[in-house]
């Protein structure tokens, strides 16, 4: 399967080269492909905070390559440049608080740098760092679409009715996706009927990114607006839920974007399973629960505007973007280093001290 899933790959959110880090602006998708090169730290905690990239595991990447930046301008400024650099993390660590990838990136770029010999070059091992983390991130989604696949094979193996929610693919990661990653997966086995998408609003994601993904390799997509979720579990045959991310605590508990855990209460209620499938960078066993996580609050402004036109009255908006699912309503977590079934504190403890499995 790994080769047909590199054959089906068509759509990439990053691409370092030339010593610059290219982002392709997913707040105009799909109605525009256009990348924006980014030459500094500043410019690309710029461009996390405002949604050019997103996705827990494509944030973390871009950090990384952001650190690189940094540190050729500051070794260029011939200053103290280790002080400056530590100005560009903090500056990047401050653009969206909830994805850990973020966090974990940074601290992979931090670690290279204090292990780094005397004579060593700095340049040299920073970057080769950030495309470790971007080609490990890749293979990881390789990974989990394969146990994913088998996941679902296990447990019913026919013609798949899926329910996602937001974008978990290619534009979210270093490449394929997470729960995109397995419903592509799936679907190159024969096993998927249809995909159902959450519009996920207010951003978005659903119906300008996701739609887009799938719809761009044949996969079968009906969008539907994210009211609809329940209803359509209890007419449309949905076999699972599968969606990614953005922080899973040393419990279980799983934060992913807003509406995530009102699709895990319906699943829950209509019998339909629960996949959750993020990479092990997405995992903070740090945090004991769920209600540790900080949740990212955008402007109300997101909610009251789509596409720069207004579509609600002049009230405050309140826009959480992230929400938590409790690990008791989650049939299964996959990563790289394998499946959790009903996750817990022992089991999520015992799958952190595995080797990653390819
Ligand atoms: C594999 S992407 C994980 C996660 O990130 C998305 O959030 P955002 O689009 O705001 O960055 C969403 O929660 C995805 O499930």
């Amino acid at each position: 399967m790994r080769d047909r899933l590199l054959a089906a790959e068509k759509v990439k959110a990053i691409d370092w080269r030339d010593g610059a880090l290219y982002l392709l602006d997913q707040r105009i998708l799909p109605f525009e492909e256009k990348w924006i090169a980014y030459t500094s730290a500043a410019g690309v905690a710029e461009a996390i905070r405002s949604m050019v990239v997103r996705g827990a595991p494509a944030i973390g990447i871009s950090a990384a390559y952001a650190m690189v930046l940094s540190a050729r301008a500051r070794i260029a400024e011939g200053c103290d440049w280790q002080a400056e650099w530590e100005e560009d993390y903090a500056l990047l660590a401050d653009s969206r608080p909830t994805a850990v990838n973020l966090f974990w990136a940074l601290g992979r770029m931090r670690d290279r740098l204090d292990r780094l010999k005397e004579d060593a070059d700095p340049l040299a091992a920073l970057e080769a760092e950030a495309i470790a983390i971007h080609e490990s991130d890749r293979e990881a989604n390789l990974t989990m679409a394969q146990l994913g696949v088998d996941l679902i094979r296990k447990h019913q193996g026919n013609a798949q009715t899926i329910l996602t929610h937001c974008n978990t693919g290619a534009l979210a990661t270093g490449g394929f996706g997470t729960a995109l990653g397995v419903i592509r997966g799936a679907f190159i086995e024969g096993m998927v009927e249809r995909v159902y998408a959450d519009e996920t609003r207010p951003w978005l994601q659903g119906s300008r990114l996701t739609a887009w993904e799938l719809a761009n390799e044949g996969i079968p997509v009906t969008l539907n607006a994210d009211s609809a979720a329940a209803h359509i579990m209890k007419t449309k045959g949905i076999t699972w839920v599968i969606v990614g991310a953005d922080r899973i605590t040393a419990n279980g508990d799983v934060a992913n974007k807003i509406g995530t855990y009102q699709l895990a209460v319906s699943a829950m209620h209509h019998g339909v399973r629960f996949m959750v499938v993020a990479p092990s960078s997405t995992i903070d066993m740090n945090l004991a629960s769920g209600d540790d996580i900080p949740i990212e609050e955008r402007d109300g402004s997101e909610l009251l505007c789509v596409g720069g036109q207004r579509v609600g009255a002049e009230v405050e908006a309140f826009n959480p973007v992230f929400d938590v699912t409790p690990a008791d309503l989650i049939d299964a977590i996959v990563t790289e280093k394998g499946i959790v079934e009903r996750p817990d504190t022992a089991k999520m403890a015992q799958l952190m001290c595995r080797k990653r499995l390819h």
